[in-house]
This record gives C-alpha cells, sequence and structure tokens, in this order.
C-alpha cells in the first residue's frame, strides 16, 4: 500500500543543519504531507508556485512600495494571471466541485505570494460569479462569462458606512420606474454609502449591489441584487451620477483597492436585477415562483458560503506559516546552556518554548484536514443541489447545519492564526519583528480575515443559535451528523471525570472527545436555561440572547468548532493510507491539540463540576507537555509537511536550509540602501561645536 503513493513531484528539503533534526523523524514527511492535503490540490499548487516563481512581476518587492504602487502591481497581476494558463481550458465542462476545489486549490497558492492579488480576484470574480450563479439567470450569462474571462473587473457591494454584519439595516434603494423600465438606484446620505467594497476604490467597472427594491405601489420587497455599471470600462471615470472613489490606506491589503459609492438617482435597465428569486415585470409587479422568496434568497446566498470556506483555507495556511516559520527557527537558535562554558541549546528544547509553539503546530495540521472535511461537504452538497431540479429545497434542508459548521469554523481559523503569528513573532525574538521574517505581512494581510466575510463574533453567533434550536427543539435536525451526540444529552451530562477516566483513559482519543461532548451539553443547558428564566421574567429574546453570549454561547460555538475539527481529524487519521509510522505522529498532534484545548475550558469544567479537585487540571496539563516533549523530534518535519516553498513563505529566518545566520547575514547585506549615507544626511549634521571633540 505504502509504495503506491507518489511523492516524486514534492520537491526534496536542501541540506543543511535543519537535517539534524529530519533525520530524528519516525515517518515520511512527504507521506505526511499527502495526509493534509489531497494530492490533486498539492499538485496545482506547487505548479503554480513554479509559474509565479518564474515570473518577475510575482516577485517580493525589495522596498516597501506605496498604496497606490501595491494597487497597481496587484491590478498588473490580476491582468496577467488570464495569460498564464494556470486554469485548463477543459476546467469549465467539470462538475461543479471538481471546478471548485481546482480554483480553490490556485487560490490557497496565490494566497501564500500575493494575498492582495488573491483577496482581488476571489472577490471580483470567486464571489461575484458565485452570486451571479445563486441569484442571476441567463440573461446575466454574459457577465459571469466576462468575469470569468478576466475581461471586466467586478465588485460585491454589501456593506455600507453605517451598516456591515447587519444587512437588513442596508439603506441603499432600488425604485422600479414602469415609464422606463430602468431600475433608480440612489443612495439616501453618506452612512448608507456603501463601503469597504474591494476593488471598487480604482478599477471596477460593475458592482452587484444589495440595495432595498421598491415597487411602484411603493411596497418594499426587500435586499435583492442588482448588477450596476459604475465606470466607463475604456476610461475608468465614474458614470454620471456615481460618486465612487477609494477609501484610503489600510492597514495590510493595500494592493486592494476599497472604495465607497454614492449613487445619485442613477437608472439601470430592468434586466439588471439578478431576478432568480423574484422579478419584477415590465408595468411594475413582482413576482417570484417560491411560496417565500426571502427563505429562497438566504438559501442561495448561502453559496456565498464557498467564500468563507476560501477563507479559512487561506487561514490554515497561513497559520501553518507561523508556525513553520516558528519551529525552523527555534530548531536553530540556541540561547543559554546548563553552565557558563557548556554548550548552549537550541530554543526548541525548552519546555515553555515547546508550550508556546508546538500547539500551533498541532492546530495549523488538525485544522488544514478539518477545513478539507468542511470544504468537501460543503461542495458535494452544492452540487448535489445543482444536480437536482428542486435543487433549493433539498439546499434549504441541509444548510443550516453546514451555516452552523461554517459560522463557528471560520472564527476558530481565523482567530487562532491571528494568535498563531503573535506567538511566532515574539517566538522568533527581535529577528521575528524584521519585515523579512515575514511574520509582519502575515499579520496584517490576515488579520481583516476575522472581519470580513462576517465579523467573527456576530458569524459565531449563528452557530449558537442553531445549537440552540437542536437542543430545545423535540426533533433533532443534524442531516450531517454534528450534534447527533445531543440525543444522548442526559447520559451525557451525568457523567463526569471520575466515571470517564474508568473506561476512556486520558491518553485515549475518545476521552478528549467524550469531554467536549459533556463541554457543548453543558454549555448548551446553562445557555438555554440562562435565556428561558430572562424571557420568563419579562426580558425581550434579543435581549436575552445577547445576554447569554459571555460565558455561555460563545464558548459553545467555539467548541462545537474544535470538536468538529478534531472528529475531522480523527476521520482522516484511520483511512487506510495512514501507516502506523503517520498514525503516531498525527496521534501526537491530535492531543497536543485536544488537551491545549480543553486547558482553555478548565474553568467551565470545574464549573459544572465536570471535575473537582486538581487530579483533572494536573493531568491536562502533565500530559500536554509531555506530548509537546515528544513532538520535539518530529517537529521540523511536520513543519515541512505544511510549508510552502521558500519563495512562498519569504521568511528570511524561516528557510528550508535551515542556515540561519547566513540568510540573515545576506539580507542585512544586500538590503537596498544598507551601506549608503542618507539623502537627507547634510540636514542631521551636528553643527561642530567649540567643544575640543
Ligand atoms: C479588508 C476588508 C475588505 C472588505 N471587503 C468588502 C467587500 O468587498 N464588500 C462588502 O460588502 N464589504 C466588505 N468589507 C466589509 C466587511 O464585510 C464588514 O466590515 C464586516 O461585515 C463587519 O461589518 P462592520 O465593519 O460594519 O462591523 P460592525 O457590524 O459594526 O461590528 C463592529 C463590532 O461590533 C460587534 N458587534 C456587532 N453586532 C454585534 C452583536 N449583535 N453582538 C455583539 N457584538 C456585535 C462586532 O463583533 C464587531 O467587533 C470588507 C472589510 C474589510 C476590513
Amino acid at each position: 500500500m505504502a509504495t503506491e503513493i507518489d511523492t516524486s513531484f514534492i520537491p526534496d528539503m536542501p541540506q543543511g543543519p535543519l537535517c539534524e533534526y529530519r533525520k530524528c523523524a519516525k515517518f515520511d514527511w512527504k507521506r505526511l504531507r499527502l495526509i493534509f492535503e489531497e494530492e490533486n490540490t498539492l499538485r496545482i499548487k506547487y505548479k503554480v508556485w513554479k509559474i509565479l516563481e518564474a515570473d518577475p512581476l510575482f516577485s517580493k518587492p525589495k522596498t516597501a512600495l506605496s498604496s497606490d504602487e501595491q494597487k497597481r502591481l496587484a491590478a498588473m497581476q490580476m491582468n496577467k494571471m488570464a495569460h498564464l494558463n494556470l486554469i485548463p481550458p477543459e476546467l469549465s465542462q467539470r462538475g461543479y466541485l471538481e471546478k471548485t476545489m481546482y480554483l480553490m486549490s490556485i487560490n490557497e497558492a496565490l494566497h501564500t505570494v500575493c494575498p492582495s492579488l488573491s483577496v482581488k480576484i476571489a472577490l471580483g470574480v470567486g464571489l461575484f460569479n458565485n452570486a451571479l450563479h445563486a441569484m442571476g439567470t441567463e440573461r446575466h450569462k454574459k457577465y459571469y462569462d466576462a468575469a470569468w474571462n478576466r475581461e471586466i473587473v467586478t465588485c460585491m457591494a454589501i456593506t455600507e458606512v453605517a451598516h456591515g454584519s447587519n444587512t437588513k439595516s442596508i439603506r441603499t434603494t432600488a425604485k422600479y420606474d414602469p415609464q422606463t423600465k430602468e431600475f433608480i438606484i440612489h443612495t439616501p446620505d453618506f452612512e448608507a454609502a456603501k463601503c469597504w467594497i474591494g476593488n471598487l476604490g480604482k478599477t471596477a467597472t460593475v458592482a452587484l449591489t444589495f440595495a432595498n427594491l421598491y415597487t411602484p405601489d411603493g411596497v418594499d420587497h426587500g435586499l435583492h441584487g442588482f448588477l450596476v455599471p459604475v465606470r466607463n470600462p475604456q476610461t475608468l471615470q465614474a458614470y454620471p451620477g456615481v460618486l465612487v472613489g477609494d477609501i484610503g490606506d489600510k492597514i495590510g491589503l493595500n494592493g486592494i483597492d476599497n472604495g465607497f459609492v454614492m449613487f445619485s438617482n442613477y437608472r439601470i435597465p430592468r434586466e439588471n436585477l439578478l431576478n432568480r428569486t423574484g422579478d419584477v415585470t415590465p408595468d411594475g409587479a413582482y413576482e417570484s415562483v417560491f411560496s417565500e422568496p426571502g427563505k429562497i434568497l438566504g438559501a442561495a446566498l448561502e453559496s456565498f458560503s464557498a467564500g468563507r470556506i476560501g477563507i479559512m483555507q487561506e487561514a490554515a495556511n497561513t497559520l501553518s506559516n507561523a508556525a513553520v516559520i516558528a519551529v525552523r527557527y527555534a530548531a536553530i537558535r540556541k540561547q543559554f546552556g546548563q553552565e557558563k562554558n557548556s554548550p548552549e541549546i537550541p530554543i526548541i528544547n525548552y519546555q515553555l518554548h515547546q508550550w508556546r509553539i508546538f500547539p500551533y503546530l498541532a492546530a495549523a495540521c488538525v485544522l488544514k484536514v478539518s477545513v478539507l472535511e468542511l470544504t468537501k461537504t460543503y461542495l458535494k452538497i452544492v452540487e448535489k443541489s445543482q444536480a437536482d431540479s428542486n435543487g433549493f429545497e433539498l439546499l434549504t434542508q441541509i444548510v443550516s447545519e453546514v451555516h452552523a459548521l461554517i459560522s463557528s469554523s471560520k472564527p476558530l481559523i481565523t482567530w487562532t492564526a491571528r494568535d498563531a503569528i503573535q506567538e511566532a513573532r515574539e517566538a522568533c525574538g527581535g529577528h521575528g519583528y524584521l519585515k523579512a521574517s515575514n511574520l509582519g505581512e502575515l499579520r496584517n494581510n490576515h488579520d481583516p480575515s476575522c472581519t470580513y466575510e462576517g465579523d467573527n463574533n456576530v458569524l459565531g453567533q449563528q452557530t449558537s443559535n442553531w445549537l440552540l434550536r437542536q437542543w430545545n427543539n423535540d426533533h433533532l435536525e443534524s442531516p450531517i451528523g454534528t450534534a447527533n451526540f445531543l440525543l444522548q444529552r442526559n447520559e451525557i451530562l451525568n457523567s463526569n471525570f471520575d466515571r470517564l477516566v474508568q473506561h476512556c483513559p486520558v491518553d485515549s482519543i475518545e476521552f478528549v472527545i467524550k469531554c467536549y461532548e459533556w463541554l457543548i451539553c453543558w454549555l448548551l443547558n446553562k445557555t438555554s436555561t440562562k435565556m428561558k428564566v430572562a424571557t420568563s421574567n419579562g426580558e425581550h429574546r434579543f435581549d436575552a440572547r445577547n445576554n447569554a453570549q459571555v460565558y455561555g454561547a460563545r464558548d459553545l460555538w467555539r467548541a462545537y468548532a474544535e470538536l468538529f475539527a478534531l472528529r475531522s481529524f480523527i476521520k482522516r487519521c484511520n483511512q487506510p493510507d495512514v501507516t502506523p509510522e503517520l498514525k503516531s505522529v498525527l496521534n501526537l498532534l491530535y492531543f497536543v491539540y485536544g488537551y491545549w484545548c480543553i486547558d482553555k475550558h478548565l474553568t467551565t469544567f470545574y464549573q459544572g463540576n465536570f471535575a473537582s479537585g486538581s487530579q483533572f487540571a494536573d493531568l491536562i496539563r502533565e500530559k500536554l507537555l509531555a506530548k509537546c516533549s515528544l513532538l520535539k523530534d518530529s517537529s521540523v518535519s511536520i513543519a515541512d509537511s505544511i510549508a510552502p516553498p521558500d519563495f512562498a513563505l519569504n521568511s528570511v529566518i524561516a528557510r528550508a536550509d535551515g542556515l540561519l545566520y547566513q540568510n540573515l547575514q545576506n539580507e542585512f547585506m544586500t538590503h537596498p540602501g544598507a551601506f549608503e549615507r542618507p539623502s537627507w544626511w547634510k540636514e542631521v549634521l551636528i553643527p561642530p561645536t567649540k567643544s575640543k571633540l
């Protein structure tokens, strides 16, 4: 079995000081890589990296570029993409799942090298076309094709200056005029200006705009999507009636031109309404073949979830990159020794350091696997719904659970990546603060993923709402099965640490899962009871829900996402391609991540009387430290198995050759201007004094 797997397409690691660690690993890191990623995906990624590395347009600028230069570069790269032949022509004929997986793989590779470009494409092609697919009809196909072929630059305009998360309060209007058969798009005031819209600042010519549709009888039919031309594609000048501009410099991702727009009674043809779920007849009557168009629109919007899945994939890679940088650096960097003159030891040997960085290494591996599982689950469902003539209905049945998974997993992964970058930065000491370490870029570019496509704190509430519904409803509706354990709620709530360890030792895979099942049931019970008491005391449901978030619903949805990640990892570990050597290292990763997560929930375990006394906490913490220590010898090879090539990782302190100081020396000595006298030297000369110096 083992010999059948081809890993020859994965480049070897170069020789160097890290090989000392690589020799200690008892498994083949290339085989491990194929546990975390599918072969097809990996082949596509290596192909893309090779093409980008060979093209000077994609090489990292040596000096900092102004925001304007970054935007120009990203726009040029976007145009170049059409000529790189990354997408085989026959791909458009393939099924949704295969096609989307292919595009997602390209995006993953692209995002590591050029995050701005990847987001530009994700917004202008991915999100835009997904929205057209879900909400548009045949008459919008030309826009779909044009965006796919990069003939137009597009954007998705939902957010307004005063409203982001609460999309229901969006105030842009689209009033139908039967005289001219046009919609009149209008922005009532600056607070309703579309804002933060990626690609809109300088380049987009068409904005898929969300506005409230009004028929001539004055009835508001709620939010609908409209294709709104904003700029002349030949001149990039705004059309009359459209006030469009760039919002200015951001903390990161400055290659994207985020913009704002205000419409002043701006007219667009009737056909520009995305009319899959509801349409307006030429004489102004609203029509929908669906009994509940609002609900159907919700289902259609669900296909936007592909965007959130893309963010999770990117975040899992960012998390991996941060962990790789920290591990490789820690393996080479030496500080202190037992005695004054004894040899210094690599910082990777310190328990404190292991405890700081190995859980992120483990998290990267576990979350990579769970994102893949979630991606495939999601894509299969959408594909099935598209193949079925009654697709929407099918989608709505299962959509809630997928939505719950995505709404909690996106925050979990983006936050873990955010924290990993900061820990890695500090774990690499002063050199981690060097721009060339790439940790600053990683941080600034990753940061907004905690906010866009749904602010993490808001998004997670959708998961806890779903879980609470499952808890309180007579019938459990969990077609994917993630909440099936709630059926045993009484038994689970009756269990505790002492009873559990009698049949599930702390070292067993099951132990971690059982702890989580108890945690989720207890948090559900507590949160639900709190909300019921509040409402029975006259509190509005809205307030009761808001007041049950902290130490309740928020911990609940996070725990649910962690349990899904752990379960997905176990499922992967049980596949036939996992050899005993691989299983052993995968188990270590599972326990490091599992114990580390449980440690963060300890207060709740004690609060709910799952445990009393110090034994439970002591065991979890002792085991975590012991597993971290065991992970040390494998850590460099695990890092290799999730690392992109040096060109994409782009960190002078974490090259695969491990030549830390040679690489640093080269960086210091060769960066532009290192030895030049500043152009302003005369301005800062200290005038000679009469002193004798
Ligand atoms: C880089 C970037 C690119 C973007 N690109 C686009 C784009 O292309 N198109 C587009 O339409 N939008 C885009 N956005 C906007 C983005 O989608 C919104 O920023 C996001 O939806 C959050 O909305 P908001 O900024 O209004 O935050 P708000 O909703 O105002 O949230 C502010 C804070 O309040 C908290 N909060 C809000 N409601 C609650 C509640 N009920 N309970 C507890 N806390 C709450 C949130 O957790 C958050 O911390 C982009 C944003 C960024 C940063």
